[in-house]
């Protein structure tokens, strides 16, 4: 098969990870004879840096002719001081709102090597299988007004939706399930805010179309405490984009590290860009001491969503696990007589783990 995917690397671990992420899909043409072609474009900082802006035409252009995409990561001290159309992340908002793609699917696995990894007790983790069904092109984070009025003495950001944008990203929450354990938890602050109780209201139209997946709302605050308290509670969560963007992060540490998250970042199409959830991390950047993993793993969200490539996508997982089970991480996981190593040794071993794995192992074994 033929495939032509964008890499947009970004800024601070944004680079080195998508470089890893490049070599997984290049060892995954070789391995299957796809041919995968690549460009590469600028976003967020560097963008800025090099063109005046976030999100260039030339970059616009080139994602809206690819088959899928690939993004680093953006962001950085650098950029802070900056007004806000003009910071690193309006490059990554908008090409989201762009291209449609208004679901991010963010699954939190915990693999079965790391069950020590994570702070929480190993017993809360164990069996931890979910997915955070993110909304991703509207919200707070789109919302008009977003401004400074009064002389600086006020200030306001707007939390809107249309009713098709919820309607949407709900039915993809409840297809996830439907494929999955059947169980949908809802998450929103109804007791609050309007825009909850029309998202509340929404789901529970919804529902009668899936009468396979049992449904239930959960306020957002107590949702936050039942994550690391009952993790194995949930199967799909569907909530707003800031809630999404909060509960993935804190979910993450059911995974041993935010370096472990991969996500796809969808509309019904299939037209992905593929993203892992942690930021540029300027605390470590440019000491190779990023963990690749989400990104190789969001390599296998791609294989899987875009291109239909199930086989492959389940061998890429197959050899993050592999590797993990010789004990193999960087700094990020702790891991007991683990050997720690750096962000391009790992994601090298995971890429030779691919290249010679036998392909006819049962993948279900890799993950609690
Ligand atoms: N998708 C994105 O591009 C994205 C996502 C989140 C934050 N950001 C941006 O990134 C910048 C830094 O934000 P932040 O520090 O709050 O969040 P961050 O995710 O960059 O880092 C949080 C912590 O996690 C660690 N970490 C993150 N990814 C890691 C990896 N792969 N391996 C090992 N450790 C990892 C970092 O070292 C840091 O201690 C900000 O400018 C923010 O806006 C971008
Ligand atoms: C950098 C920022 C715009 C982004 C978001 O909030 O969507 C990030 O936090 C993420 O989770 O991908």
């Amino acid at each position: 098969m033929k495939k032509h995917i964008v890499l947009l690397p970004g800024d601070g671990i944004g680079p080195e990870v998508t470089q890893a992420a490049k070599k997984m899909l290049e060892a995954v043409a070789e391995r299957y004879q796809h041919t995968f072609t690549f460009e590469s474009q600028e976003i967020g900082g560097s963008a800025i840096d090099s063109q005046g802006t976030p999100l260039p035409e030339d970059t616009i252009e080139a994602c809206k002719k690819a088959d899928a995409i690939f993004l680093g990561a953006v962001g950085g001290p650098k950029w802070d001081h900056l007004p806000g159309h003009m910071r690193p992340e309006k490059g990554l908002l908008g090409i989201r709102k762009q291209m449609e793609l208004f679901a991010n699917l963010r699954p939190v696995k915990a693999f079965q090597q790391l069950l020590h990894a994570s702070p929480l007790k190993p017993e809360v983790v164990a069996g931890s299988d979910l997915l955070i069904v993110r909304e991703l092109t509207g919200g707070l984070y789109f919302g008009e007004p977003s401004e400074r009025k009064n002389n600086g003495t006020q200030v306001v950001d707007t939390l809107a939706y249309q009713k098709h944008e919820i309607e949407r990203i709900v039915e993809k929450a409840f297809e996830s399930a439907r494929v999955r354990r059947k169980h949908l938890t809802s998450v929103d602050k109804a007791n609050v805010l309007e825009s909850s109780r029309m998202w509340r209201e929404i789901v529970e139209e919804k529902k009668h179309d899936y009468p396979e997946v049992t449904v239930e709302h959960m306020l957002v605050d107590a949702a936050a405490m039942k994550l690391v308290t009952n993790p194995t509670a949930f199967d799909v969560i569907v909530t707003e984009n800031m809630f999404g963007d909060i509960l993935s992060d804190e979910a993450s540490v059911l995974t041993g590290s935010l370096g472990m998250l991969p996500s796809a970042s969808i509309r019904t199409d299939g037209v992905g860009l593929y993203e892992p959830v942690h930021g540029s991390a300027p605390d470590i950047a440019g000491q190779d001491k990023a963990n690749p993993l989400a990104a190789i793993l969001s390599v296998a969200m791609m294989l899987k969503h875009s291109f239909q490539m199930e086989e492959e996508a389940e061998q890429v997982e197959k050899a993050v696990a592999d590797v993990l089970a010789e004990r193999f991480h960087t700094s990020d996981l702790s891991i007991s007589n683990g050997v720690k190593v750096s962000g391009s040794v790992l994601a090298k071993k995971v890429v030779e783990q691919l290249s010679t794995s036998d392909t006819t192992e049962n993948i279900m074994r890799c993950y609690v």
